[in-house]
């Protein structure tokens, strides 16, 4: 890990246990995201500890969770019925989550300019003025994802 990211990282193992209780964080991805540019839905996999911290800077955004299909939801329904939590994704914020958010949810950005805020953003309070409809995306986003990968022969079930 590069030197510069080790206060944050120390940080985080200590504010939060999500990406592995007394161990800490060994992956850090950097994403660059212009304004219309997204993330699809998608779930991050067995590959990590189960837990994900994500650090927001420069130009917001919003995290969708969406309930990951299942085998009685119709087939060309768009995803937004299954809607279950918005995040606003505020500049030097952090999002943390884990167990139901990380398991039976998948997680996305829209590839939108502005952002439509509706009753299913839980943090309504961190936006510069509680109450707007719309969050313009405005400029580049970069975030930091911060998570802890398994050692492979654990996660495989080959290790005795
Ligand atoms: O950039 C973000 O905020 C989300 C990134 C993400 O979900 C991922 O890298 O798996
Ligand atoms: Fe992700």
């Amino acid at each position: 890990m590069p030197n510069w990211l080790q206060p944050l990282l120390q940080r985080m193992a200590q504010e939060t246990a999500a990406v592995g209780p007394g161990q800490g964080a060994n992956h850090v991805l950097l994403n660059v995201y212009r304004s219309g540019e997204g993330i699809m839905p998608h779930q991050d996999g067995p590959l990590y500890h189960p837990g994900v911290c994500i650090l927001s800077l420069a130009a917001p955004a919003v995290m969708r969770f969406t309930r990951k299909r299942s085998s009685t939801d119709n087939e060309s329904s768009g995803g937004r019925e299954r809607l279950v939590a918005s995040v606003a994704l505020m500049p030097r914020s952090l999002l943390v989550f884990c167990g139901d958010a990380y398991h039976s949810c998948l997680h996305g950005i829209d590839e939108v300019d502005a952002e439509m805020l509706d009753e299913t953003v839980v943090n309504m309070a961190a936006l510069p003025q509680p109450g707007d409809t719309v969050l313009q995306r405005g400029g580049e986003r970069f975030s930091l994802t911060v998570r802890r990968v398994l050692r492979t022969k654990n996660v495989l079930g080959l290790r005795k």
